[in-house]
């Protein structure tokens, strides 16, 4: 049996267990994920961040000396991007005094991502571009379809607006399905979208490797570049999710993404 220390946090109440290996000792097993993210037999969490020195991370080949967010969906599986998870990393680095200022780069499986604390203590997150594709993709649910959008945040993400009062009324117990099955080899998030008018929208998630989650970062951003592209819509975009509100911002096709990241505690499991 292995003592291992985490700490707990979320941003828009997409929740996440934060383990800190500087020198990448921790064996990051599917199944020991999957059992530290358990809400019953584990700490529970919609996914793992494990906060660990670029040098110490195989597959990364830019500046060693960043910190990398290496994330896990609660089922285990890797991810490339977490939009909220950024934050909420970036948080605990500026808690734990592991950079020296409030703006700063973190390495990420989709690249180098900036960072930065922001109004009101939000935090600020240049995600980087959101690829719109053109490519017809039909999302289903339950007796539902939809023509949905496909989305490339350096994850993937179809985006499906749904009719105005639609949004409350989904079952997302389910898992969506899409098809053709090849335009998400590697599974995809299902972001729902009610456009409440210019700029507003609201928003619900089916999460790759979880399911239903309060909010997800990358699929906010995912939704106002879909939104972009389909009105023209200039200026910041306003996404309300279950677990409160993101804002979205463009600089060309550069996107910035901004939110509230808080650490809630600090504590010890065995394993
Ligand atoms: N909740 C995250 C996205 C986490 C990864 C996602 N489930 C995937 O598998 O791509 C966010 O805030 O972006």
């Amino acid at each position: 049996m292995r003592r291992y220390s985490f700490h707990k946090g979320h941003g828009t109440k997409n929740d996440f267990i934060i383990l800190d290996d500087s020198y990448g000792m921790h064996d990051m097993h599917p199944e020991f994920i999957a059992m530290l993210c358990d809400r019953h037999a584990g700490v529970g969490a919609d996914g793992v961040i494990r906060v660990v020195r670029a040098s110490s991370v195989r597959e990364w080949d830019g500046d060693p000396n960043l910190w990398f967010m290496d994330y896990r969906n609660a089922d285990g599986s890797v991810a490339e991007m977490c939009g909220n998870g950024l934050r909420v990393m970036a948080r605990h680095l500026i808690n734990e005094q592991l950079v020296s200022s409030g703006s700063f780069d973190v390495a990420t499986r989709a690249g180098v991502k900036h960072v930065a604390v922001a109004r009101h203590g939000l935090i600020s997150t240049v995600i980087g571009e959101a690829r719109v594709s053109r490519e017809a993709v039909t999302v289903r649910l339950g007796d539902h379809s939809w023509e949905a959008t496909k989305v490339d945040v350096g994850n993937p993400h179809a985006v499906v607006f749904v009719d105005h009062g639609q949004l409350a009324a989904l079952d997302l117990h389910e898992a969506p399905r899409w098809s053709p099955e090849e335009a998400f080899p590697e599974g995809a998030n299902i972001e729902f979208v009610e456009v409440m008018g210019p700029g507003e929208l609201r928003m619900r998630v089916h999460e790759r490797g979880v399911g239903e989650t309060q909010s997800c970062g990358t699929g906010v951003v995912a939704v106002a570049a879909a939104h972009r592209k389909d009105s023209g819509q200039q200026g910041r975009i306003r996404v309300t999710v279950p677990g409160g509100d993101l804002e979205v911002e463009f600089a060309g096709d550069e996107a910035r993404l901004t939110g509230p990241a808080v650490i809630i505690g600090r504590g010890e499991f065995w394993i």
